[in-house]
């Protein structure tokens, strides 16, 4: 490890000569004041040697029954994405828009700054070079991250491309993102470590202007891996806007139909919404072969052709663990069997594995659950934190399709926007054309989830599944999607789909099957593309003529098939003035194109 002592905080032996990313880490250094630095060379050797750490620290427990892989337990105020937390901090407040939380850049910095002032005491202090997506793009996007959790290190190094190798790429003047990051927990000499320290205080701050990051508190995830959500949706969706392409919060899966015809298929649903499980689907209906691409971000440019194409950024999977079962997500199952994996607020068998809730249809006897407490089948609480997850390199997904590592990405075909809504969504319905189906997304909605604090349950518009993630105003967002749609040839554009697996009947149980058999609607979808089935023309948009959803061999009575595809008009009626009350929060911004589509959806609906 390439290291240094801080009593003589001078250049440390850096293996790059970037002067911009040198002065930027011995300033950080100087004003965290960690015990050393150590540089993020890429290595297996050295990730060990940090998993060791962490075993030895008692953060990690080493799982006897599968190779190099690893639970560990966060605090337990620790466990999700904090919204309330989380600012966009443009120069004008203006364009942080109404759905962002703000705040002056400058005052901002001088916040993080005290917050940040000997804060890594104790500690040593990581320097993490990483690129999101391929080093041979075009125009690589990297960042490097400065943190003083080890947990941090080794979960990035899983889910994105890291180490010396992106600094030889960098060069000495390559552009990158700074994106600094400290638990917020500095150690007094003789002080005892905790598991999993972390600060009550939170920020999780995106200056979109100068492409920064700068988050303080947290060890979660969704705060701290900032090439994730903080780089790849956030800070890429406002140099997506800049640039002319589009930074998503979707999947990307790869369709193989029983003729061997190829679609590839992109889809967007919020936050423990169903994105990682669509993309390992195992489709009931014989013949149908999904393999995975990506399962939460895609970046989407034009090709020469034309067409809009989409690359995953990202190097692994955060993958939801409550509800990934051999039943529900056997590809996901399989993925974490082979190895190399982190379970964070899991529950631990006696014999060194994980389980969680709906792994398996019968809990083992005894367990350890998240809070480190004896668990058994009588206990009140779930095993496992209904947000916790686990974090595995995605060359372990069985079904990873080859064009995973293409630098061009793959070429769209259609686009679902879905979300967890108990009425009102039917199953599958087709926008009429690219500004209809930008409504649909604009106009998302979905009951919120554990994945970030807060209530859960509550029906919130989630545009294009991004409302945390949009890292400007959400109105030129929708404008940006318009335009993006504009110059391009309608036929090349992909086409736009919303779906709901969760719709429920009067006792609450979900009416469609979902997992697996979301299949027959991918199924749907590509005949609908190839003009090969028939649609009916509904206020809402396009549904499946009867007849047309294969449900051959589904046991899956006529009448909740009906009411999983049925629309609503009264349902819709009560939906308008949610989507008024949307596009008033939106303000002068929302664009003339949407309003317009709002219009018409009410008169259609005799609701104008
Ligand atoms: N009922 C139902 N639940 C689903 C379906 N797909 C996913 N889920 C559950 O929704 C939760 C989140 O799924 P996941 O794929 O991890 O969502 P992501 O956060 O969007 O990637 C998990 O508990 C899944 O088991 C589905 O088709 N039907
Ligand atoms: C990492 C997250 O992702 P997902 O969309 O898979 O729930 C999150 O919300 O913190
Ligand atoms: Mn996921």
């Amino acid at each position: 490890m390439t290291t240094f002592q801080n009593d003589a905080i001078t250049l440390p032996e850096a293996p790059t000569r970037h002067p911009g990313l040198l002065a930027w880490v011995s300033q950080t250094a100087e004003l965290t004041t960690p015990e050393r630095v150590v540089w993020i060379d890429g290595s297996a050797q050295q990730h060990r040697e940090i998993i060791d750490d962490l075993v030895a620290a008692g953060t990690f427990v080493k799982l006897a029954k599968k190779p190099n892989s690893y639970w560990c337990a966060s605090d337990p105020t620790d466990v999700a994405r904090v919204e309330d937390r989380t600012f966009i901090c443009s120069v004008d407040e203006a364009d942080a828009g109404p759905t962002n939380n703000w705040m002056d850049p400058g005052e901002m910095r001088t916040i993080l700054k005290d917050l940040y002032r000997g804060c890594m005491k104790g500690r040593t202090m990581y320097v993490i070079p990483f690129v999101m997506g391929h080093l041979d793009a075009e125009k690589p996007m990297f960042g490097v991250e400065i943190t003083d959790s080890p947990y941090v290190v080794v979960s990035m190094n899983v889910m994105a491309k890291t180490g010396t190798r992106v600094l030889e790429k960098m060069g000495p003047s390559a552009d990158y993102v700074p994106a600094m990051h400290s638990i917020g927990a500095p150690l007094e000499p003789g002080q005892a470590d905790v598991a999993w320290p972390c600060n009550d205080t939170k920020y999780i701050v995106q200056f979109p202007q100068s492409r920064e990051i700068q988050s303080f508190g947290s060890g979660y995830g969704g705060n701290a891996l900032l090439g994730k959500k903080c780089y790849s949706l956030r800070i890429a969706s406002a140099m997506a806007r800049d640039e002319g392409w589009l930074a998503e919060h979707m999947l990307i899966l790869k369709l193989t139909s029983p003729s061997n015809v190829v679609k590839y298929i992109a889809a967007a649903f919020p936050s423990a919404c169903g994105k990682t499980n669509l993309a390992m689907l195992e489709p009931t209906v014989p013949g149908w072969k999904v393999e995975t691409l990506g399962d939460d971000i895609a970046w989407m440019r034009f090709g020469h052709d034309g067409r809009l194409y989409a690359t995953n950024p990202e190097n692994g999977l955060f993958g939801v663990a409550p509800g990934t079962g051999w039943d529900t997500n056997p590809n996901a199952m399989r993925a974490i069997e082979a190895g190399g994996s982190v379970f964070t607020n899991v529950a631990l068998t006696d014999d060194g594995d994980i389980w969680w809730e709906g792994m398996t249809p019968q809990p083992p006897a005894h367990l350890t659950d998240w809070h480190g407490n004896d668990w058994t089948p009588s206990s009140e609480n779930p095993s496992s934190h209904p947000n916790s997850r686990f974090c595995t390199p995605i060359r372990n997904c069985p079904i990873l399709a080859d064009e995973y590592d293409d630098p061009a990405g793959v070429p769209i075909s259609a686009i679902l926007f879905g979300g967890r809504r108990k009425t009102t969504i039917p199953l599958v319905t087709q926008s009429r054309d690219w500004a209809h189906g930008t409504f649909m997304g604009a106009t998302l909605s979905s009951e919120t989830t554990a994945a970030a604090t807060g209530a859960v349950g509550v029906v919130r518009r989630d545009p294009m599944a991004m409302l945390p993630f949009i890292g400007y105003n959400a109105g030129d967002y929708f404008q940006h999607w318009i335009d993006m749609g504009k110059g391009a040839d309608a036929d090349k554009m992909p086409k736009i789909f919303y779906v709901n697996w969760f719709r429920r009947d009067e006792d609450g149980g979900f009416l469609w099957p979902g997992y697996g058999e979301n299949g027959r609607v991918l199924k749907w979808v590509v005949e609908r593309l190839e003009g090969q089935v028939a649609a009916v023309e509904t206020p809402i948009g396009h549904v499946p003529a009867p007849g047309t959803l294969d449900i051959s061999g589904l046991d899956l009575d006529e009448g909740r098939l009906e009411q999983a595809v049925r629309v609503d008009p009264d349902e819709w009626k009560a939906e308008i003035p949610l989507i008024e009350e949307w596009f008033d929060k939106i303000g002068e911004k929302m664009p003339t194109t949407l309003i317009t589509e709002l219009n018409d959806l009410k008169a259609r609906l005799g609701a104008a």
